[in-house]
């Protein structure tokens, strides 16, 4: 295909039903908007979403784990030094406690530097008698709820690639610079350590770690393989326009990709088979995921496969299902079954999250920290029966001690929601719920193999 087509061709998604898009009030801002997207430079390399595909073809092989997680929001005042840190950091101690004591190679992608944008279920909001459109995400509009800040604003597109860049260069630092090294696994708790019960087993095995490092160290190992980590960076590809903007061709092969991050996923809402995002996603060549609720048939998986992946190219598709606590060891196996029997290389990854959210009385959106476990132990119930291969976990996570989710180690119940509720969509896991997770699914991982 000639660079023309392949860039008329990235257009398609025009022709075609397109949920969940802001109503933006004035087109000429949108283009503006648009048009000095399209001048930035890349915030991730071909090269870099090839090397995240190869990981996650050993993750579809059974070689590999993903962690993946972060916000369920990210904002822009939360695009600082502090809380991406603090996010990383959770991140690295999860993925060392499945690297460790799950002996598995760990896949680290970040729910970060680009999840702005929310699909909502109503498209406005009532307060007091006074409607207003649905907050969409800091990439749309303001949380706060006045009419000012709820306006829909293509400016923010602009806002929010910046603030991605921000974000990103942090976890690059964070990651390559020295903080991620293996020998700080102790100073990552530091903080932590004398406040929790995770934190206090994850001390244990950090005491270990160090033990083998220097055993490695007296064995000739070179200390310094340990600098690093690779990081990748992952959001919800839900804005096309904003998506469309920050696609690219690669000068080295002449294929399209989005350099917004390195991994997109498709939403639960916005999987329609004939539907724009699905049409924009399989003309992209990073790795991508598609969400599947538990109304997903077989068939729907089996056409989101041929639409997305047809030349079956390995580490190419993630499926993320998010199915609910109390529906995926009877939801999840026809599909990994008819899946399966197809032979396409699939990676599976489970999202204990958003099957599992409710209102409590206090009218906040919570999730229970047992649901959370309990759909993560079916989900490895459902493969070990199958013989298939738990790849991967996808959460929604923060750094710092909320009181968004309930019970976990601090046995935070729904009548101390509001010490901390700080999230602008959906309920994080805190720090110690998330090391809980982590311990518990190494567990189940040793468990499984
Ligand atoms: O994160 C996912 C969705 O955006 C979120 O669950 C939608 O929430 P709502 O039902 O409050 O709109
Ligand atoms: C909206 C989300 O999830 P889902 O599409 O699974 O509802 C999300 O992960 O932010």
């Amino acid at each position: 295909m000639s660079t023309s087509s392949v860039t008329g061709a990235l257009d398609a998604w025009r022709d075609l039903p397109a949920v969940q898009q802001p109503d933006w009030e004035d087109p000429a801002e949108v283009r503006a908007a648009v048009s000095e997207l399209a001048k930035q430079p890349p915030l991730v390399f071909a090269g870099e979403c090839d090397q995240l595909k190869e990981r996650l073809a050993e993750v579809a092989r059974g070689e590999a784990f993903v962690l993946q997680g972060g916000d369920c929001a990210e904002t822009f005042e939360g695009s600082n030094a502090d809380a991406v840190k603090n996010k990383l950091k959770t991140l690295l101690q999860m993925a060392v406690v499945l690297t460790y004591a799950a002996s598995v190679p760990v896949v680290k992608i970040g729910r970060m530097a680009g999840q702005f944008a929310k699909p909502r279920s109503k498209p406005t909001e009532t307060r007091g008698g006074v409607e207003l459109p649905a907050y969409r995400g800091d990439a749309v509009n303001g949380f706060d709820f006045d009419a000012g800040s709820r306006r829909n604003d293509p400016r923010r597109l602009l806002q929010a690639y910046h603030c991605s860049a921000v974000t990103l260069n942090l976890c690059r630092a964070f990651t390559k610079g020295g903080y991620a090294d293996l020998r700080q696994v102790h100073a990552w708790n530091q903080d932590f350590v004398a406040q929790s019960p995770a934190g206090r087993r994850y001390e244990q095995l950090a005491g270990e770690i160090d033990r083998a490092l220097t055993f490695m160290k007296a064995c000739g190992a070179n200390p310094d393989e340990f600098h690093g980590v690779e990081f990748y960076s992952s959001h919800e590809a839900l804005l096309l326009e904003y998506e469309r903007a920050l696609t690219r061709i690669d000068s080295l092969s002449g294929l399209p990709y989005d350099v917004s991050a390195h991994f997109l996923w498709i939403g639960e809402r916005t999987r329609q088979i004939d539907g724009a995002h699905v049409d924009f996603l399989s003309r992209i060549r990073n790795p991508i995921g598609v969400k599947l609720g538990p109304t997903t048939t077989a068939d729907d998986a089996l056409a989101l496969i041929d639409k997305l992946n047809p030349a079956g190219e390995p580490g190419r598709l993630t499926f993320v299902t998010r199915m609910g606590a109390d529906k995926i060891r009877d939801a999840l196996p026809p599909l990994i079954e008819k899946v399966h029997r197809s032979g396409a290389p699939v990676a599976w990854i489970c999202d204990p999250m958003h099957g599992n959210t409710f209102e409590a009385p206090s009218g906040h959106k919570t999730r229970r920290v047992d649901d959370v476990l309990d759909e993560v132990a079916g989900f490895f119930e459902v493969h070990r029966s199958l013989g298939t291969h738990p790849g991967g976990i996808h959460i929604e996570f923060t750094g710092d001690d909320v009181t968004e989710c309930v019970g976990g180690g601090h046995e935070i119940v729904e009548g101390d929601l509001h010490q901390r509720y700080e999230t602008a969509c959906d309920p994080r896991l805190n720090r110690g719920q998330s090391l809980d997770l982590a311990f518990m699914v190494a567990e189940l991982y040793r468990k499984n193999g």
